[in-house]
């Protein structure tokens, strides 16, 4: 629970007939937060954003914006605003026109209508000259700054945003997920994002809720997911990750593959009831020569790919644990001949994290 929250949702379901879209969720959002949602394909995460913009109503549970109760207001009388994937922007108007068009609903007069359009394209750095020019005539980036641009102008308390750059090339997108950063910032309102990719979440947002089959399973700072996931399908929807099954009872032969002293097996406090596992990121995982002295976790393998991903090489070793492991090595400690030689890798207790339950 967070104090004075600017969206509060308690209780929300959503079904269509026996099948629950949306079980139950609570959640708050802080004044000003950036909050992705993240998930894979049908966890609900449209389902939640049309619920929170009125497009749909909740089977059950209530939406709170600011202490007032939001979920049985129409759509176009909710402070709230959704830029679309979309955009739903006027093609055959100008750019000037499509930003005042809120303003212009809400009776705002000519001259403060330009004034204010001119402003926003300031801000989401269109030049001045772009008013006149026809939104046929714009680029896919100079749309999703008109759009944004038009989504300010209703003065919304909070601008929801439904994988807007997902049909964007890579470079484009890049500054986009910047410039929004940048806007959030300036702006101070609250974002609510949708988006598949991690690495948008990750890069522009204060909190991550990660949806799953309707819930939330996790809902924290990126860094914390990161490092700390609550579940298998956290750590792996979170990056490349190593998992290995672990339990006090049962040792798995791969954690007797990684060679762990009693006094290290002692720290990790398995519970013999639950099955638990080892989370380890290929970035802490090192090359450390062939006696692997020093790490608390050490195991013989042999390189049987490596893959060049820009600053950072990433390799796959073979082991006697059933999955490949993956290591990630910057570019300059690149090994020379990598593919087939022998390795022992090695890491230490602090960069494990342990995920019990399933
Ligand atoms: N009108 C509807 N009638 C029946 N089922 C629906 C309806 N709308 C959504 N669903 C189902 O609800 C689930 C959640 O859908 P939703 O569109 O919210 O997922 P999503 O996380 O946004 O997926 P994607 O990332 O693919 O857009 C899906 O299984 C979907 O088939």
């Amino acid at each position: 629970m967070i104090d004075n929250p600017v969206l509060r949702i308690a209780g929300l379901h959503k079904s269509f007939g026996d099948f629950n879209a949306l079980d139950s969720i609570d959640l708050d959002v802080s004044d000003g937060e950036f909050l992705a949602i993240v998930g894979p394909s049908g966890s609900g995460k449209t389902t939640l954003i049309r619920l929170l913009v009125g497009m749909d109503e909740p089977t059950e549970g209530t939406i709170w914006l600011r202490n007032k109760r939001i979920d049985n207001v129409p759509a176009n009388r909710r402070p709230t605003c959704m830029v679309f994937q979309s955009l739903a922007l006027f093609p055959h108007m100008t750019v000037g026109q499509n930003i005042e068009f809120p303003l212009k609903i809400r009776g705002v007069d000519a001259v403060n209508r330009r004034a204010r359009a001119l402003e926003l394209m300031s801000l989401l750095q269109l030049p001045d000259y772009y008013y006149d020019k026809r939104i046929a005539a714009c680029s896919g980036g100079e749309k999703q700054r008109v759009a944004l641009a038009r989504a300010l102008a209703f003065d919304p308390e909070i601008l929801f945003f439904d994988e807007p750059l997902s049909a964007l090339d890579y470079r484009l997108r890049k500054t986009l997920e910047k410039e929004l950063r940048e806007l959030h910032r300036r702006t101070g309102k609250t974002f609510i994002y949708i988006t598949h990719s991690l690495e948008e979440a990750m890069g522009m947002s204060d909190r991550i809720a990660i949806m799953k089959q309707g819930n939330f399973v996790q809902i924290d700072s990126a860094d914390t997911i990161y490092a700390h996931p609550v579940s298998r399908f956290v750590a792996g929807f979170m990056g490349e990750v190593n998992l290995f099954s672990v339990n006090n009872r049962d040792h798995s032969p791969c954690i007797e593959e990684l060679n762990v002293s009693p006094r290290v097996i002692n720290q990790l406090e398995l519970d013999d009831s639950r099955p638990a596992t080892l989370v380890v990121r290929p970035e802490n995982i090192r090359l450390p020569g062939n006696s692997g002295e020093g790490y608390e976790f050490k195991v013989d393998g042999q390189i049987q790919s490596e893959f060049n991903l820009g600053s950072r090489v990433q390799y796959e070793v073979k082991t006697e644990c059933a999955e490949p492991l993956i290591v990630e090595v910057f570019r300059e400690n690149r090994l020379s001949n990598a593919i087939g030689s022998s390795v022992t890798l090695g890491w230490n207790l602090e960069h494990c994290h342990l995920i019990t339950g399933e």
